[in-house]
């Protein structure tokens, strides 16, 4: 048991992680959540499920070495940490109406409500975490929200895993990036900026340090990578804020120490406002990011600098050598250092020795979260003794090495081929030749309706992929449940008047997975999950080697599903961005030959796509985005490498073919040169959940090839009114040439119920008639 009567002024752990996954080894809490949500187990169960998760995570740390005060992360969370602030901050939208119990609680269905929504109120937005494929859900704050310590779940969890014997380091988003996190809620006036509501948050995190400094806390987690973002603010007020933020909150009267984390990418010029306050401990991204100057460094006089040096982002194991060189650095310009990841590990999964079924070469090279806490406990050894360490050191530089030389890493196949494009493979026809010949081809009616690709993924569906998986079902009954799938949402699709058909997606897992479970370069694990959002997950794969495509991956059900109707179906694939993005990547090359080598496996899928009859392919780049940097100045090259690899997959389709593409997030107008610059035919975006606020870019961007803003949330099992989508479409045709538009839902329905999607759909072929009459009206 830790001595509680010890002084609170601990050194910071010498190895820490900066997060955890928190979703549980085999998914306990995605599992608990969702019974909760189907009204399978009450409160307390799923309570106690999330205190065994929160127990079983301490504990293994512990195990793997971070045994010191504070070492373990406490960022547990039922759905997300930027929702867990807005519930400790009482910030509840008052659209929500009252949602706060009677003692000023928002209690685990408030919160829930937040993240999913009610009859009558649409969710909290939901968007990407930096460049990650973990999503948060934004805040709303006006000049009227109220702030009051609405949760003390941090204080809980705390409290609790020092019960059972471990002293964690709890963790909230801090105030700064809280704030330039948030959107100006629906009634603030122009130019309202959540920013300015600095001063009254502040109180409630004092409030906040004061109860988790009774209950015992050492050292507290403030994140701020909205640090690492260049702010579309001048950096002089942001500067302001931190200053202000850290000079209240460390004049706190009674509160633990303060790390500051500043995850995701280089803290640039921000380390010199942050080295001014009086924080006790400052984390910074020395993997993504660089060494900082020693002279910037020194400035940081008595905190601990915390360093970053082992990726939490991406799985391959630590280049220790190189590590070591990055602390010796340091060491020699900061005067306290720790070592800790880049980023939380909640974007990988917990332990590479769970995937037995992968080579043993490939998984030497990996390293997943429990890897990693070794690797920043072998680096702490090496800042306290380093021959302790050149042992671990010498084994990481030798399988690094391997790596180069094993076979599949470098084709000269696969390489001859990239090496050999010309810009001609990047280009198609001028976009007037293409639409006339597609207008020809399709004869499609004004405001096509179609839908995004995936149908609900039933348990039915996923069960008999299991039974095939383990053997209990043969490939051949497997596909015949798959095709008979399909059947019946084609003809719900024709049922229902849809004018593009999907076949739905049944055969797919996910999106990127299957693919790369059907391209060589690439291999899956088994329990390798990561957080999306909610409870929802993805296993990434791991793409290691040279890519190319065994054989036609998606024609036989294109084909199969174009034979049951007499309406265009549409090629569904995943794009050479996503596919990198969603997997873990490579990282011995430049992005782009990666992207370009997937995008090529593409060109010969779309080929025989066309071959086999399918006029209309949707390549779904969600994920362009994403990757984009998050400094300025590293913009521009990326979006040319990953444009390039969408043109590179895409331009071999004939001018008569109609190449779709699909994105989904908000942030539409930070990129909508490049989305101009896919130069594909149709493109369809979310925006039903930011009601349509991207009908403004495209017009003022003056997008010129078709567009299908959603009008449909698709990730929430709330169903949009007939009338609602009507005044969605009946905005989108103010702003965007009604040639040009397509209705659809905001993405794919894999996640969705088939009653509510059933429902959803019909309402929206009926609101398009709607407005499809009253274009004819207009034009008589
Ligand atoms: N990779 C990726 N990233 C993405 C998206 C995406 O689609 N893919 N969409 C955006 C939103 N993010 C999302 C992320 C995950 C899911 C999602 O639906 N995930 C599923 C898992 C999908 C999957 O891999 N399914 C597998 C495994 C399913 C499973 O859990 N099987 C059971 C067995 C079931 C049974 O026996 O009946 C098990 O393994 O325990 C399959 O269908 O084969 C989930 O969390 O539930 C949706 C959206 C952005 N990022
Ligand atoms: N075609 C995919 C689907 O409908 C696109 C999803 S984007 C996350 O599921
Ligand atoms: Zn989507």
């Amino acid at each position: 048991m830790p001595d509680l009567t010890a002084p609170k002024n601990n050194p910071f752990p010498s190895a820490s992680l900066l997060g955890y996954p928190r979703i549980g080894r085999r998914r306990e809490l995605k599992k608990a959540v969702e019974a909760y949500w189907a009204g399978k187990i009450d409160a307390a169960a799923l309570d106690s499920a999330a205190k065994a998760i929160q127990l079983a995570s301490a504990k293994r740390l512990q195990e793997l070495g971070l045994t010191e005060a504070a070492a373990v992360p406490g960022t547990f969370s039922y759905y997300d940490q930027v929702l867990d602030t807005t519930a400790h901050l009482g910030a509840v939208p008052a659209r929500f109406g009252k949602l706060l119990n009677a003692e000023g609680k928002l209690d685990i269905d408030g919160y829930f409500t937040l993240a999913r929504g009610n009859k009558e109120q649409q969710p909290l937005e939901m968007t990407k975490w930096f460049d990650t494929n973990y999503h948060y859900l934004v805040p709303e704050i006006g000049p009227e929200t109220a702030f009051t310590l609405a949760s003390t779940a941090k204080v809980d969890e705390f409290a609790f895993a020092l019960a059972n014997g471990i002293e964690t380091r709890p963790y909230i988003v801090g105030p700064v990036t809280y704030l330039l996190l948030s959107k100006a809620s629906d009634g603030a006036p122009a130019g309202f900026a959540p920013l300015s509501r600095l001063e009254d948050i502040l109180p409630v995190y004092v409030e906040l340090l004061g109860k988790l400094a009774a209950a015992g806390a050492g050292w507290v987690q403030l994140d701020e990578p909205a640090l690492v973002v260049d702010q579309d603010i001048p950096a002089a007020d942001v500067e302001a804020a931190v200053a202000r933020a850290y000079e209240v909150l460390t004049a706190a009267a009674d509160r633990p120490q303060i790390l500051v984390s500043t995850p995701y990418g280089a803290l640039e010029g921000q380390l010199g406002t942050f080295a001014a306050t009086n924080i006790d401990a400052l984390h910074i991204d020395v993997f993504k990011g660089t060494v900082p100057s020693a002279a910037a460094l020194a400035g940081l006089g008595n905190k601990t600098l915390v360093a970053g040096v082992v990726d939490g982002h991406n799985i391959w194991r630590n280049d220790l050598a190189a590590s070591a060189a990055k602390l010796d650095e340091l060491k020699a310009a900061a005067g306290k250092v720790a070592v800790s990841t880049s980023t939380s590990t909640q974007h990988v999964p917990h332990d590479v020795a769970e995937e037995t079924q992968l080579s043993e070469q490939l998984r030497s090279w990996l390293a997943f979260s429990d890897q990693k806490a070794v690797e920043v406990k072998t680096l702490a050894a090496y800042l306290a003794d380093p021959a302790s360490a050149k042992a671990a050191i010498d084994e990481a530089t030798a399988v690094i090495a391997s790596r180069a030389t094993a076979e599949g890493v470098r084709r000269a196949d696969v390489r001859a081929r990239t090496e050999a494009l010309t810009a001609a493979d990047f280009s198609r026809s001028e976009y007037a030749v293409r639409e006339a010949a597609q207008e020809e081809a399709l004869h499609l009616p004004p405001l096509p309706t179609t839908t995004i690709g995936s149908f609900p993924q039933t348990s039915e569906i996923r069960s008999a992929r299991a039974r095939n998986n383990k053997g209990e079902l043969s490939d051949g009954q497997y596909e015949q449940l798959m095709k008979d799938e399909i059947k019946r949402v084609v003809s719900l699709q024709e049922e229902l008047g849809y004018d593009v058909l999907v076949h739905g997606e049944p055969e797919r897992n996910d999106m990127v997975q299957y693919f790369a479970e059907n391209l060589d370069g690439f291999d899956v694990t088994v329990h390798g999950w990561v957080q999306s959002y909610g409870s929802r997950c993805t296993r990434p794969s791991i793409l290691w080697g040279d890519v190319t495509r065994k054989a036609a991956i998606t024609v036989k059900w294109a084909e199969y599903a174009q034979s049951l109707t007499s309406k265009p179906m549409k090629g569904m694939l995943t794009g050479p961005v996503t596919i990198l993005a969603w997997s873990f990547v490579r990282d011995d090359q430049p992005l782009g030959e990666t992207a370009n080598q997937v995008g090529l496996a593409l060109r010969d899928e779309i080929a025989d796509l066309e071959a086999a009859g399918i006029k209309i392919i949707q390549v779904d780049e969600p994920a362009l985005r994403e990757l984009l940097p998050l400094r300025t100045g590293d913009q521009a090259g990326y979006l040319t490498w990953s444009v390039d690899s969408f043109r590179l997959a895409t331009a071999g389709a004939a001018d008569a073919t109609q190449i779709h593409t699909h994105l989904c997030y908000s942030e539409f107008g930070v990129i909508i040169d490049a989305i101009d610059g896919l130069d594909a035919d149709v493109t369809s975006i979310e925006a039903a959940r930011s009601r349509m606020e991207v009908v403004h870019d495209l017009e003022s961007h003056g997008f010129g090839r078709g567009v299908g803003p959603g009008v449909y949330d698709i990730h929430s099992p709330r169903v949009p009114g007939e009338q609602e989508v009507t005044g969605l479409l009946s905005t989108a045709v103010k702003h965007v040439p009604a040639r040009q538009l397509w209705v659809n839902p905001d993405c794919g329905l894999k996640t969705r119920g088939y009653a509510e999607t059933e429902e959803s759909l019909r309402n929206l072929v009926r609101a398009t008639q709607v407005v499809r009459a009253g274009l004819l009206e207009t034009v008589k």
